[in-house]
């Protein structure tokens, strides 16, 4: 098989990074997040990509990183929010297993409450910016998604096992996770 086992997108701060992480360690397969492939690459932080070059030339970074990493990553693949929304990008992610985390307003809120470094929600309200761009990319997100997944029904492995299941994914067997 070629391809990654699965491509996770969603909003900011459904936990793309935090699960995919924790199911290819289910999986014992290879994890990448394209965030983090742009910084490396890039050499730099994403507020200073958003910064030096602007949105539109980091949506180009990201189409290019999401083209290499489809073509080398044969483990889980996590995007960043606004990955999709790249016409080129979208094309890139036909016929591949896609998996959008859906999640609520009220646990994102919960979880921003920590985060920094999301040039997007940067301004006076995150929130309102958040619930603005997650209405603007729904439509685009269910298009591309083969499967949809709440992010909100418990820790990132808890959401990497209800992956598993909706995927029918294999994993290495663990005789002391079986009850669970
Ligand atoms: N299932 C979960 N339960 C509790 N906390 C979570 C869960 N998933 C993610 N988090 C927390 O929410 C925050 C955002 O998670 P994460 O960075 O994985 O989201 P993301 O979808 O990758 O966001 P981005 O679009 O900015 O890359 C982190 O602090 C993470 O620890
Ligand atoms: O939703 C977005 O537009 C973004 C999400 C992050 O993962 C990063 O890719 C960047 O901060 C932009
Ligand atoms: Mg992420």
């Amino acid at each position: 098989m070629t391809g990654p086992v699965a491509v996770l997108i969603g909003p900011m701060a459904a936990g793309k990074t935090s699960v995919g992480r924790a199911l290819a360690a289910r999986l014992g397969v290879p994890f990448a997040d394209l965030d983090a492939l742009i910084v490396q690459e890039a050499g730099r932080t994403i507020p200073d990509i958003f910064a030096d070059e602007g949105e539109p030339a980091f949506r180009e970074r990201e189409a290019r990183s999401l083209v290499r990493a489809v073509a080398h990553q044969r483990g889980v693949l996590s995007l960043g929010g606004g990955a999709p929304m790249h016409a080129g990008a979208a094309s890139t992610l036909r016929d591949l297993p896609v998996v959008l985390l859906e999640i609520d307003e009220e646990t994102v809120a919960r979880r921003l409450a920590h985060g920094v470094g999301r040039p997007m929600l940067s301004g006076e309200d995150p929130m309102a910016r958040w619930r603005e761009l997650a209405a603007a990319r729904a439509e685009t997100y269910r298009g591309l998604a083969t499967h949809r997944i709440d992010a909100a029904l418990g820790s990132p492995d808890r959401v990497a096992l209800a992956i598993i299941d909706a995927l029918q994914l294999q994993r290495p067997a663990r005789p002391q996770e079986e009850t669970e």
